[in-house]
């Protein structure tokens, strides 16, 4: 055999070894329900968007049931701007004034989900779009925020109290991938619609759906003890000590671990924070021995 026949091979014989190492993954995962959020900084990126879209289809086609709740802070962010329509954060929330409102709407559904389904249906027929005013998917109320002692009218923005997720199991039934915007319906007042961050979004939509995992994708490696020093960063903690750390993280990192709390106190049995920033970590987190990122997972007698 020549060289270049043995090296051929190697590389054929490694690559049987990751597919593998897969295969208990598979069995365990497979038809779990698996709830994405992606959005922010993991979403600015060509080459990381497709990236990301093909790892969405290579979890239905291995037979998960991967549903998709998006972002797009970003993208508001420069449409706002275009538009010269002023916007701020106060406590990592948009103030969202009545035109705000509207802009984050158009640019949440009419722009962000349609490039993303765009994006996976380029891997088959799979993706259908529909934002939390679709089928009463979500029902939300007004909240504001709380900053140095001073609370804040945060305008036309609010938390996700009622989810109604059969729309999203009709279209998994159907064998679909549900690509879900973070814009609800206000209860309380008729035929107005509120702005919801997208990290609380997929938490309440992975609690609703009795969720076996949600994955958080954010732009950092994961979960630091003691940010930002690059040496703390944690494989995994219990719920209990992720409610503790959240007394020290910073404001990026808030809403996605509050997020993932809230799911595992919800009953989600696996809660991580990955990389959005590097190709194909979901695919790591979810089929490699090793995993990726920061894993929050039950305290250890509620999972007994
Ligand atoms: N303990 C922590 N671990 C990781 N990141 C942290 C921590 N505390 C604060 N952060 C900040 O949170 C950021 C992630 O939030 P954000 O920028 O809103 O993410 P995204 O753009 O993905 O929505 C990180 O880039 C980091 O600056
Ligand atoms: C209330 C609030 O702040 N809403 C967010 C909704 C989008 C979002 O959460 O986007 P990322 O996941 O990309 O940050 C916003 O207006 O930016």
């Amino acid at each position: 055999m020549s060289n270049r026949d043995v090296t051929a091979l190697e590389a054929a014989a490694d690559k049987a070894a990751v597919l593998v190492e897969a295969l208990p993954w598979l069995e365990q995962f497979k038809d779990a329900l698996v709830v994405v959020k992606y959005g922010g900084n993991a979403m600015t990126d060509d080459t990381l968007k497709a990236a990301f879209a093909q790892d969405v289809a290579f979890l239905r086609y291995a037979g998960l049931r991967p549903v998709v709740v998006h972002g797009g802070g970003p993208q508001i962010g420069a449409m706002l701007e275009r538009l010269g329509v002023h916007s701020e954060f106060r406590g990592g929330l948009r103030v969202t004034s009545p035109e705000a409102m509207d802009v984050v709407r158009m640019v949440l559904t009419g722009q962000v989900s349609r490039e993303l389904v765009g994006l996976l249906n380029a891997h088959g027929p799979l993706a259908v779009g529909l934002s939390g005013e679709d089928a009463a998917l979500f029902g939300a109320r007004r909240r504001g925020t709380v900053v140095d002692g001073e609370q804040i009218d945060l305008g036309h923005v609010g938390d996700v109290v009622t989810v109604n997720p059969a729309a999203v199991r009709d279209l998994l039934a159907a064998g679909r991938i549900p690509v879900v915007s973070s814009v609800a319906p206000d209860l309380d007042h008729d035929g107005e619609v509120l702005n919801v961050n997208a990290d609380t979004a997929a938490a309440a939509l992975a609690t609703a759906l009795g969720a076996h995992k949600l994955i958080v994708l954010t732009d950092v490696e994961g979960v630091y003890a003691n940010w930002p020093d690059r040496d703390s960063l944690l494989s995994s903690l219990t719920v209990s000590e992720a409610e503790d750390l959240l007394t020290r993280v910073d404001a990026g990192m808030v809403p996605k671990l509050e997020a993932c709390v809230r799911a595992i106190r919800g009953g989600v049995a696996q809660a991580h924070v990955v990389d959005g920033r590097r190709a194909h970590s979901m695919l790591l987190e979810i089929f490699t021995d090793a995993g990726t990122g920061t894993m929050i997972l039950p305290d250890p007698q509620e999972s007994a």
